[in-house]
């Protein structure tokens, strides 16, 4: 149990040890951590808890620190089950305690815990003193659930924002200005990639929305990672880029190969593109993390991919890109294809396809080799790049 500010304590966990969030969709190469915060003033408000696993733990400490029966409410920002698991527990000790929460945030606690709880039902704007400060809630749907809302502990002018602006990242300490920058902006503009991209849009508008409140923010404190508390407005500056139509200007070349084939024609038009002066990674996404690839993508301007067909098709692990792709719903995205074949050929169109479906611009039709590329393929592979980099630089202009 930690103090944030005058009579808010973070008392959440820190899970050392994820490796795999989501089931296995989301990578946490820096653990996580799950923030509950307490609120200790005339009236004692327990705002999230943490995940189901660690629940005994938790509901422990409240215990040891406060007395399970002197809390007086229990706000749900969102009912996933790392935030609300161990809620299922502690309503087991204090089965009358109120609850506030949306009127999704109702129906969703319901259907993960099958109980009828002492529902208060919340809307943007409304309130609840607890003495010195006042909550107040935001209601945020779809920011990432249909249940999401943010509390603003008024007083204390902190925003516990759960998953917005939250971080997959475990760290010996709890705020922005103790840890490693690289390490913090990473994790979140991970995050941001994989899990907020669909709704860029309404990240804008509920940002100008919470901007327009004209409410003071010293410190935003999520439900996952560090508190931002060093210039707190840093981090909803950066979503407001981010939601943008964000990118670093760079190309990033993703391929799958078998024998090699399709790397080498990705070495050749990678070098085409820097032959032009435009920015490039080059990544084997059969040997690289999916939630890393994504975020890569999130960066790039330009995507060209690349698979060698197999049974006439892509291989499994383009596949896999792809249908993430297709969810992440990018924007402002340019795009093209490439592979080697042996006698059918069908990978480099299959890509195009789902890429153009998603939502890319297909700037440049697709390029393919047969078998190991020619030296004089490869010169073809480098000047395909090389087009690439002056219609990327034309959309620029
Ligand atoms: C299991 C297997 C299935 C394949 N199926 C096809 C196919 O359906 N059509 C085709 O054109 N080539 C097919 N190929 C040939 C490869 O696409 C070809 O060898 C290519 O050069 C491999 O490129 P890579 O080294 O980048 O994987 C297949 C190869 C393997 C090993």
């Amino acid at each position: 149990m930690m103090e944030i500010k005058p009579k808010i304590y973070w008392v959440g966990i820190k899970d050392w040890e994820l490796r795999r969030f989501h089931g296995e969709e989301y990578s946490t190469h820096r653990g996580s951590t799950y923030n509950s915060y307490l609120i200790k003033d005339k009236k004692i408000a327990l705002v999230d808890t943490v995940w189901t696993p660690f629940h005994e733990g938790f509901i422990q400490q409240l215990d040891r620190e406060i007395g399970l029966k002197n809390i007086n409410l229990i706000v749900i920002n969102h009912t996933e089950q790392d935030h609300a698991g161990s809620l299922l527990y502690l309503m087991e000790k204090i089965p009358n305690v109120p609850i506030y929460c949306t009127k999704n945030g109702a129906a969703m606690i319901k259907g993960h815990f099958h109980k009828d709880w002492n529902f208060n039902i919340v809307k943007t704007g409304d309130s609840v003193e607890l003495g010195d400060y006042k909550l107040v809630f935001v209601e945020m749907p779809m920011l990432h659930w249909p249940d999401s809302m943010a509390t603003y502990v008024a007083g204390a002018n902190v925003l516990l924002s759960n998953d917005a602006f939250g971080q997959h990242y475990a760290a010996p300490q709890l705020y922005n200005d103790q840890v490693d920058q690289g390490e913090l902006f990473q994790e979140a503009i991970k995050y941001y990639a994989n899990i907020l991209t669909p709704f860029s849009d309404l990240v804008k508008r509920k940002l100008k929305e919470v901007k327009e409140l004209n409410i003071t923010i010293d410190m935003i404190a999520p439900s996952h990672g560090i508190i931002w508390r060093d210039n707190p407005m840093q981090i909803v500056e950066k979503y407001d880029l981010w939601a943008s139509g964000y990118h670093e200007g760079t190309v990033a070349i993703l391929y799958d190969t078998m024998w090699g084939a399709t790397k080498k024609m990705a070495l050749a038009i990678a070098k085409g593109l820097e032959n032009k002066g435009i920015g490039v990674k080059v990544f084997n996404v059969g040997r690289m993390d999916k939630n890393d690839v994504i975020t890569e993508i999130f960066k790039a301007k330009g995507i060209i991919m690349g698979s060698s067909t197999i049974n006439k098709g892509i291989l499994s692990d383009t596949a896999s890109i792809l249908e993430m792709i297709k969810g992440l719903r990018f924007r402002d995205k340019i795009g093209s294809a490439f592979g080697s074949y042996g006698w059918s050929g069908e990978s480099p169109k299959i890509i195009e396809q789902r890429l153009a479906e998603a939502g890319f611009d297909m700037i440049m039709d697709p390029i393919k080799m047969k078998y190991d590329p020619t030296p004089e393929d490869l010169v073809d592979c480098e000047t395909f790049g090389e087009q690439f980099a002056v219609k990327m630089k034309e959309i620029f202009s």
